[in-house]
């Protein structure tokens, strides 16, 4: 479990990215940071591993406060995936995989062999090991990148709009593939982005931030889909301009979902009744 308390950051230029904010990541669950450009997720999440720390406030990681935490020790056991994957240019795919694990002093045939399993465990083809970074797809790389923050087996990775830079299909791909991965791992997940439809998708749990670094308002995406806290919220999520509201029609005998401009989006199943579970 993941604590802030109290958190604030403000830069040297003045800007208060994050503004007391108080929230509990719980584990093993995939938690959502969502909001527009600069209301503060990155600077919230970096706050975890360190790589910011904060004004005023405790982070702290299973009761453990990080600020007492020595800053690279606790980045090595952290995974992180930043947009574009971050990736060394100039060392090959398995390489850029298992930096950590050399870092962390683990021999090479062993870390070779957890890298070409990590290659498995994100979908990519063994056969792409040696290549470098640039030889590969956009969806590839941010494949490689998520190997990478999986290598040393953390129990929290970060992941900093990790599918912003790729095309509408390979991001589908990836978000599939992630939540595939979150149910064989387990991990404690926080997810930033930008878009709504992507936050209701992955998370357990969904943060709304704005602009002044405040949350807006924390819940389940069905719980801020049902009671969205304010005019805000309701308009950031789309429920406002109907955008979200599904109506059933009957045709043909069959009970057909619409969106707001009568287009056709599924078919009610007769047979299922309404239950809890949104996956
Ligand atoms: N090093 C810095 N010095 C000064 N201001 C900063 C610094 N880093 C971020 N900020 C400011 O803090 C605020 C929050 O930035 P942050 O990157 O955390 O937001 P974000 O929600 O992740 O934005 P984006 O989606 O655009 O990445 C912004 O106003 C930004 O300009």
């Amino acid at each position: 479990m993941i604590e802030f308390e109290g958190v604030r950051k403000t830069y040297p230029d003045g800007t208060t990215a994050v503004d007391g904010i108080d929230l509990t990541i719980p584990a093993r669950e995939i938690t959502v940071l969502v909001g527009s450009s600069g209301c503060g997720k990155t600077t919230l999440l970096r706050m975890v591993n360190r790589m910011i720390d904060p004004t005023a406030g405790t982070v702290s990681i299973d009761g453990e406060d990080v600020g007492s935490l020595d800053p690279v020790r606790l980045r090595r056991r952290i995974g992180y995936v930043m947009q574009n994957g971050g990736l060394l240019p100039h060392r090959s795919v398995l390489d850029n995989i298992t930096t950590v694990l050399r870092l962390n002093r683990v021999p090479r045939a062993q870390a070779r062999a957890r890298g070409l399993e990590l290659m498995d465990t994100v979908s990519l083809d063994r056969g792409l090991a040696s290549r470098y970074p640039a030889q590969l797809s956009g969806g590839q790389q941010q494949r490689v990148g998520v190997a990478r923050g999986l290598a040393s087996d953390p129990n929290i990775l970060l992941m900093d709009e990790p599918f912003g830079a790729v095309d509408p299909i390979v991001r589908a791909e990836l978000q599939r593939e992630l939540l595939r991965v979150h149910r064989e791992l387990a991990k404690t997940i926080v997810f930033v982005t930008h878009d709504i439809d992507e936050a209701f998708l992955l998370g357990d749990r969904v943060v709304i931030l704005r602009t002044g670094g405040v949350i807006a308002q924390q819940g389940t995406p069905a719980e801020i889909l049902a009671h969205p806290a304010d005019d805000f919220v309701a308009g950031f999520i789309g429920a406002d301009s109907g955008q979200r509201r599904l109506r059933v029609v009957e045709r043909d005998g069959a009970r057909i979902v619409v969106d707001r401009h009568d287009r056709p989006v599924g078919l009610l199943d007769a047979d299922t009744p309404a239950h809890s579970d949104r996956r």
